[in-house]
């Protein structure tokens, strides 16, 4: 059984971006497969009777500065907490979902350009004209147009999107970043689930992978 490495994520998320961003760097270093799913936070919350952290207001002050410390500390361009919060991305993640199943290596540039739409420039992610703004880049106009018209139809996508709700709801999930690893251990199947992007080093531990800090390729170089 090959180690494995499944990232439920949202846009809505900022801690996701920080697990997807340094799961991306370390992928090629862990020599791994890794799988990035878009799942529905909101939906996650309610299976799981939790609230977003945001929602108690002392947790709420106390994420805006720990976002933007910990933006510098993982080198990813989150500048404040949006001017619009939150959103609602049932959109946003139909169209990363739509993205993976029909042009899958699209999908991390495509998780990331809505991240940097929503958390770094503070554009909300539920506008149509921002979507094709952040993904015109990424997938180019035509194709663009064409997934965002079909993401917010097609039944198989939302169908989709349910499911890997669920898939994640019946593992455990509670919030997200939601991070599954699966591996054998003495010729059986071990999963574990880690919940933040402050888990990452007790990943590389239980794989016996290294840990670099969260810029593998600037350790490198020292
Ligand atoms: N300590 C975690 C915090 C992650 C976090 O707060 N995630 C939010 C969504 S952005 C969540 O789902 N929270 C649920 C909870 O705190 O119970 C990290 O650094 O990544």
């Amino acid at each position: 059984m090959p180690e494995k490495v499944t990232l439920f994520f949202d846009s809505i998320s900022p801690y996701s971006w920080f697990a997807f961003e340094i799961l991306c760097r370390y992928q090629p270093v862990w020599g791994v497969e890794v799988d990035f799913v878009p799942f529905l936070l909101s939906g996650i919350m309610q299976a799981s009777e939790n609230q977003p952290p945001g929602f108690n207001r002392f947790k709420g002050r106390y994420m805006a500065s720990d976002l933007v410390r910990n933006g510098k500390l993982f080198g990813v361009p989150l500048t404040r907490i949006p001017r619009e919060f939150p959103v609602n991305t049932l959109r946003a993640q139909r169209l990363l979902t739509y993205v993976k199943a029909h042009e899958p290596s699209k999908l991390a540039p495509a998780s990331l350009a809505l991240w940097r739409a929503y958390w770094g420039d503070s554009n909300s992610i539920d506008k149509e004209d921002v979507l094709v703004q952040y993904l015109t880049p990424v997938l180019g106009a035509e194709m663009t147009q064409a997934f965002i018209a079909a993401s917010f139809t097609d039944a198989t996508t939302k169908q989709k999107l349910i499911q890997e709700t669920k898939r994640a709801t019946d593992i455990g999930a509670f919030g997200a970043p939601w991070i599954v690893v699966e591996r054998e251990v003495d010729g059986k199947p071990v999963v574990e689930s880690f919940f933040g992007s402050d888990r990452l080093e007790n990943i590389a531990l239980m794989l016996g992978k290294p840990y670099y800090g969260p810029n593998p390729g600037a350790a490198s170089k020292l």
